[in-house]
């Protein structure tokens, strides 16, 4: 079913050789240029307009109004419910761990550099919802944003036409249940752009418009990844969170049952997805391969897995051993790695490149997508040679506050002299010498 790729024996850079979607970002940006610039300057009538015509519902208004947040909430079924709970729970004790507290250090008496954390004001999440629902999307989005302490949080989800034109009724649970109340019946690119240019909310400009947001964060397919590399710079984005990926790097002690359903359980996402195997042992690669076929016969989205397993983007790879699969998932950088081997954490100590690692046959990546406490917005397409997944982190801004007295910045003073002469910025070094009017000597 995985097209397969034999890297035994060859010394080419796997990069080269490996799986990747044909259609790449860069494409899909100048495929919604148009769309971003139409709804920066024309706003909610753009983004009615690209509504009906990718989500087939008319919008009346943007803003989901806060009667339906609480009517979806209790709505929700109580296993959802509970389930729900859950997720939250273990997300926010990971993410309370990754808070930062202010540090000041001195490098000279009377100098000191202190870094403060401070988080971004308002922020976009966006949470899709073309081919599949996810409201455990608003979770990872929210609970690190709120653990970091953002103040304004705004939440973007396409409108579904068995709502009323509103998003999914699970979406807007979980946006209730965290205390989120500012959501938007908007998605894909129009949503993106919304949020970074802001918008009136209804067809009269009635209600009070969406307010630029100053970063936005969330995953998407590749219209919405677009969006936000476009759009990056007038907003900050996390990393790209593209269509899903999966890569597993197994030996001979790897159940080609649990390989095949983890691979197929990631191509489930979109007909884009990566579902990739790395691995030194035919026999597993073989018995995965008839999994395959026997599992994606039996499953509900067997058409987009189908797609997504069979694209170019997917693929079994056969490597001489573990180091060299080693190489290969580096190279490739995933967005999930499973390591199903011997001594499977030893091995996951040694990848320097992947969005989260799963490591041994009981951690795979469904549990990382819903209730590990892990994060799920991880960086794909490589980014995770770069980049790192949505944590607490991402919301926040280092500023360094930079107190130096007299006699410290006397001190140093011949150094900024000379580095601004190397650099011939003379200004910069009568800054200092201004401070110093009794001579050269930086005597007072
Ligand atoms: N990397 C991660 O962390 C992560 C996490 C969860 C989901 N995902 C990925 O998110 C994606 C979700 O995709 P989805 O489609 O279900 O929901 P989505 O919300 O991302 O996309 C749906 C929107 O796409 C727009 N759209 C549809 N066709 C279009 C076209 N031809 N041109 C422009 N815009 C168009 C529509 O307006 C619609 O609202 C999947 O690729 C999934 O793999 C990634
Ligand atoms: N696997 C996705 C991240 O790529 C996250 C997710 C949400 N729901 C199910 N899965
Ligand atoms: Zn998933």
């Amino acid at each position: 079913m995985l097209n397969r790729i034999d890297l035994r024996g060859g010394s080419r850079d796997p990069r080269e050789l490996l799986p990747r979607a044909q259609l790449d970002v860069s494409v899909a940006v100048e495929q919604i240029r148009p769309l971003v610039e139409a709804v920066r300057e024309h706003g909610f009538a753009a983004i009615r307009e690209a509504t009906e015509r990718f989500d087939g519902v008319r919008l009346e208004r943007l803003r989901v109004p806060a009667e339906a947040l609480v009517a979806a909430e209790r709505r929700l079924d109580p296993e959802v419910r509970a389930a729900l709970t859950e997720s939250i729970d273990r997300a926010r004790r990971v993410h309370a761990d990754q808070r930062r507290t202010d540090h000041t250090t001195t490098v000279t008496p009377g100098g000191t550099v202190t870094e403060r954390w401070v988080p971004v004001e308002r922020v976009g999440l966006y949470v899709p919802g073309g081919l599949a629902m996810y409201p455990s999307t608003v979770v990872m989005n929210v609970v690190p944003a709120q653990a970091a302490g953002v103040s304004a949080l705004v939440v973007a989800s396409p409108p579904q036409r068995e709502n009323g034109g509103l998003p999914d009724d699970r979406v807007l649970a979980a946006c209730a249940l965290l205390g989120v109340d500012e959501v938007y019946a908007a998605g894909g690119a129009q949503a993106v752009a919304m949020l970074g240019y802001g918008s009136t909310t209804d067809a009269a400009g009635v209600e009070p418009r969406c307010a630029p947001v100053d970063m936005i964060t969330g995953p998407g397919n590749i219209w919405v990844t677009a969006a936000k590399r476009l759009l990056r710079g007038l907003v900050g984005i996390d990393a790209e969170a593209g269509p899903t990926e999966i890569a597993v790097l197994a030996d001979d002690t790897a159940d080609p049952v649990h390989v095949a359903a983890d691979l197929i359980s990631q191509a489930e996402h979109d007909p884009l997805a990566a579902s990739i195997l790395v691995t030194p042992d035919e026999g597993l690669l073989e018995a995965v391969q008839a999994e395959l076929v026997r599992q994606v016969a039996l499953t509900k989205h067997s058409e987009r897995i189908t797609t997504a397993l069979t694209g170019q983007q997917s693929g079994a790879v056969l490597v001489d051993d573990l180091a060299a699969g080693l190489r290969v998932v580096d190279a490739y950088a995933a967005e999930h790695l499973e390591i199903q081997t011997r001594d499977a954490r030893e091995w996951a100590l040694r990848v320097r490149n992947a969005g989260a690692i799963f490591i041994g046959p009981y951690a795979p990546v469904s549990l990382g997508d819903y209730c590990a406490g892990s994060n799920h917005v991880l960086p794909t397409g490589g980014c995770a040679r770069h980049s790192s997944g949505l944590s607490v982190q991402s919301f926040l801004r280092g500023i360094h506050l930079i107190e130096y007295d007299e006699a410290a910045l006397r001190e140093v003073a011949p150094h900024v002299r000379t580095l601004a002469t190397v650099e011939d910025l003379p200004a910069h070094g009568e800054a200092v010498r201004a401070r110093f009017p009794g001579g050269p000597g930086e005597t007072a």
